[in-house]
């Protein structure tokens, strides 16, 4: 096992990675909890919920309470109805909370713990590998019909319990989904790291499990550290959100989950990536990556989106002050810089781009 501290305003935690944690919970929990609400979805339930529940060794109350998989369930009201089985379950302020599932589970399932009387313990157990990301650094959340994440808070897990035995149920769809957000670290931080995905990645369905959780263990490092100098995202913590302007947008537009959020991000990288060539004047692997993004099967055609919904949409992003959207781009590999844009330049580039650069 190995264990990644994050040091925040308000605690420190650690993130376990490992093979089989989900067996040792008990042990790694901070304190002994009587009652333990564990929050999964359908899919992530019928794997390794069992496992979970019987760590639990010394009569604690283990209530469970499944969501439908899928980011639909992001919503307003799972959130309400996890408080109402909480309340009736007889959780109280010494109770935990166990978000058991992917990012969706993890931010709804944390909201709820930030929320409940006010706040509550809660620690994350990722299972997908885009989870690397979403369980750390504590951006818990639900979305809006006009927004992504648009309610929600900045709330610490007391703990991370990263099992990789887990993510080897992942179906490819879910693979792709989640290295999208693993190459959104090394564009930011770790070129080397970029290289080797870019190069050695050969598909989905077969990659090296050394390079898994190298990539994976790099990713947290990475976010971690950032999360440490800006837990609140007010400066460099708008860094992890590389890719992200464009691809909350087209989450929102086409319906969530019509797209992954790693498929929207992928989306979102690329074109921030010509962005960013085109207002700096550099030269980026821009192709490089559009060859691995076509190899590696993303979906590229988005069909018929409305650029001016978009546009509304990238307005109500978090980072946006007064109406003007402002974007990650890339100086460089690990340099990135946060742009403001006037509406008509982005409006003419993101014209292109969805016109001339997403055919596939
Ligand atoms: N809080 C953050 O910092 C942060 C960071 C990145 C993403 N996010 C959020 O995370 C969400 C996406 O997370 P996700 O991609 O994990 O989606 P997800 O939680 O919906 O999981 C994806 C799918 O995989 C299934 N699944 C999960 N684990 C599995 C396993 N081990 N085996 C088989 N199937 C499994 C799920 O049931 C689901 O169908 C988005 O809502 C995004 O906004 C948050
Ligand atoms: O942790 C962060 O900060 C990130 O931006 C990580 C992103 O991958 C993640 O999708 C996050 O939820 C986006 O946050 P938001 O503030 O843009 O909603
Ligand atoms: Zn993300």
């Amino acid at each position: 096992m190995k264990t990644i501290t994050v040091g925040t305003d308000d605690h420190s935690y650690p993130v376990h990675i490992g093979k089989g944690l989900r067996f040792r919970v008990e042990s790694l929990l901070p304190r002994d909890y009587q009652k333990v609400l564990i929050v999964t979805d359908s899919n992530v339930g019928n794997l390794y919920l069992n496992d979970v529940i019987h760590a639990f060794t010394k009569g604690q109350q283990v209530h469970v309470y499944i969501i439908p998989a899928g980011e639909q369930s992001k919503n307003l009201s799972e959130f309400e109805h996890i408080h109402t089985f909480g309340i009736e379950k007889g959780l109280d302020r010494k109770s935990l909370i166990i978000a058991l599932g992917g990012g969706v589970v993890g931010d709804l399932a944390g909201f709820v713990a930030a929320t409940y009387m006010r706040g509550i313990d809660y620690i994350q157990m990722p299972t997908t590998i885009l989870a690397h990301d979403s369980s750390v650094g504590g951006k818990v959340a639900i979305n809006h019909p006009r927004g992504k994440n648009m309610i929600g808070q900045f709330y610490q897990p007391k703990t991370v319990i990263y099992d990789l035995e887990t993510i080897e149920s992942l179906p490819v769809r879910e693979v792709r989904s989640g290295f999208a957000e693993v190459i959104k670290h090394a564009f930011i931080a770790d070129r080397q790291l970029l290289f080797t995905l870019l190069q050695e990645m050969e598909s989905m369905e077969h990659i090296d499990p050394g390079l898994l959780q190298y990539a994976l263990t790099r990713g947290i490092e990475i976010k971690s550290h950032i999360v440490e100098q800006d837990e609140r995202d007010q400066g460099v913590r708008h860094f992890l959100n590389f890719g992200h302007t464009l691809g909350h947008a087209l989450e929102s537009e086409l319906g969530y989950g019509t797209l992954t959020h790693g498929e929207a991000v992928a989306i979102g990288m690329w074109f921030a990536l010509k962005v960013s060539e085109n207002i700096f004047s550099i030269s980026l692997p821009v192709k490089p990556y559009e060859y691995w993004l076509q190899k590696m099967d993303y979906p590229l055609n988005i069909g018929n989106v409305k650029l001016e919904h978009l546009i509304d949409l990238m307005k109500t992003d978090k980072k946006s002050t007064g109406g003007q959207i402002r974007m990650v781009l890339l100086k460089d590999l690990e340099l990135p810089k946060v742009v403001s844009l006037h509406d008509e330049e982005l409006r003419q580039m993101l014209r292109i781009f969805i016109h001339g650069g997403m055919k596939e």
